[in-house]
């Protein structure tokens, strides 16, 4: 095939390209347009270089050329900069300097000093490095489990890599051969070089749209599962987990520990509001999470369950053991006092836990039982724990066990 056409058509493909991620900008989150901005006009940007190599032979090619490569090197470094922005990093003036160093380069190599093997080791350290950058980027984020849309960026970008390379090898290798023309299509590296050029901004743009729509629905599931305020599990998380782990945990067997739920809830919180208002109160409940979560081992999971109500949720554990860990969550909030701004508080919890008991029919169950005990703990004084009993008689929880602790 002609490389002009090639490159007519990879232009074309490019434009479209843009124009659909323009379709779709004001669909996408606030967070994301000034990197889907950045991604569309480096693509656009591409679509240019492309069209210069097309009409190269209307102005002097020892212009039209470097001038072509010199907007790719530019538009591969706005790719590297919408990679930046997608993940937050700081914008830097720093990330345009190979692009610049490179493009002049190739200019010095075609108009100053012109060496054809020069032009195209110029050019290739200058991809190299950018792409390299790009690939570094998108690999030093945090790994999450269905980050495909990542996966496929990641490997375009080295794919570009490894041909640039092999381009760099073949005219060192073979040398460049005299009369060398970019638009010969008798050479097979003049056809392959627009395809891989045109990758990035054709595959790499479809790739960047199943990178924001994953981020979408990343965002759209945390919202949907943690509490807006704390950033712990909600309610819904809490029900569907415990639900879950009631039903997979079997029957209830005496021989081996089951589930089990710690209620906590703040003391005299209303106090806390009424005194230094609603917004304090909110650092109080923010603070009291944080040290929850702190306190909380690998397999527990807090939550807030509403108002000034948390539950965490063990795995598998006895009696004396969720009492230990209620202990554990109890003392983790009272060891210290609250700061917020200039103020100290002294904030305590009262703690139900409960472990599953033969009678419980479903994680409802296990949660009302913790709820009466908690309720023995705030009548019992408050800033304690206290366990519930196995049995319920009439779905009323019945304690036998005395409740009789230290008064901390
Ligand atoms: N700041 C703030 N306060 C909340 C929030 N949700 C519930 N509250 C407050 O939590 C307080 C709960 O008060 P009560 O149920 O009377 O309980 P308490 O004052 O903690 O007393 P005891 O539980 O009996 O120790 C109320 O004042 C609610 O307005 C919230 O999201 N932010």
């Amino acid at each position: 095939m002609d490389p002009k056409t090639v490159y007519l058509i990879a232009a074309l493909m490019m434009l479209a390209n843009g124009g659909v991620l323009g379709l779709m900008h004001g669909d996408l989150p606030h967070s994301l347009r000034p990197s889907a901005v950045s991604w569309r006009v480096s693509t656009l940007v591409h679509a240019c270089g492309c069209l210069l190599f097309l009409v190269q032979d209307l102005a002097p090619r020892a212009v039209m050329l470097p001038l072509g490569n010199a907007l790719f090197v530019l538009g591969f470094t706005g790719y590297w900069r919408a990679l930046r922005q997608f993940y937050g990093a700081p914008d830097s003036p720093w990330i345009w300097l190979p692009a610049i160093a490179g493009g002049g380069g190739v200019f010095w190599y075609n108009l100053v000093q012109p060496d054809m093997a020069a032009r195209v080791a110029v050019l290739t350290l200058t991809w190299l490095f950018i792409l390299g950058a790009c690939v570094w980027h998108l690999h030093s984020q945090k790994r999450r489990a269905r980050a495909s849309s990542r996966r496929v960026m990641t490997g375009l970008f080295v794919g570009v890599m490894v041909f640039m390379l092999l381009r760099l090898a073949y005219f060192l290798i073979a040398g460049v051969p005299p009369g060398y023309r970019v638009s010969d299509g008798a050479y097979w590296i003049n056809v392959a070089s627009p395809l891989v050029v045109a990758a990035i901004p054709v595959i790499g743009t479809t790739a960047f749209l199943l990178m924001c729509s994953e981020r979408i629905r990343r965002q759209w599931e945390r919202a949907a599962s943690t509490d807006y305020l704390t950033g712990l599990a909600n309610r819904r998380t809490l029900a569907d987990t415990g639900e879950r782990r009631f039903a997979a945990g079997g029957g209830f067997s005496e021989a081996r520990p089951g589930m089990g739920v710690a209620l906590v809830d703040i003391d005299h919180f209303k106090q806390v509001n009424d005194r230094y208002g609603h917004a304090i109160g909110d650092v109080a409940l923010k603070q009291v999470a944080e040290r929850l979560e702190a306190a909380c081992r690998e397999t527990e999971l807090p939550a807030r369950q509403g108002g000034e109500e948390f539950v965490v949720l063990f795995e598998a554990v006895d009696a004396a053991g969720a009492r230990a860990a209620g202990e554990r969550l109890r003392q983790a909030v009272a060891a210290q006092p609250f700061m917020a701004g200039e103020l100290k508080l002294a904030i305590t919890v009262s703690i139900g836990v409960a472990v599953r008991a033969p009678g419980d029919a479903g994680f409802d169950d296990l949660l009302r039982r913790a709820d009466a005990a908690l309720y023995a703990a705030k009548a019992a004084g408050r800033n304690r724990v206290e366990c519930a009993a196995l049995e319920i008689e009439g779905g009323i929880p019945n304690y036998r066990e005395p409740v009789q602790h230290p008064t901390p």
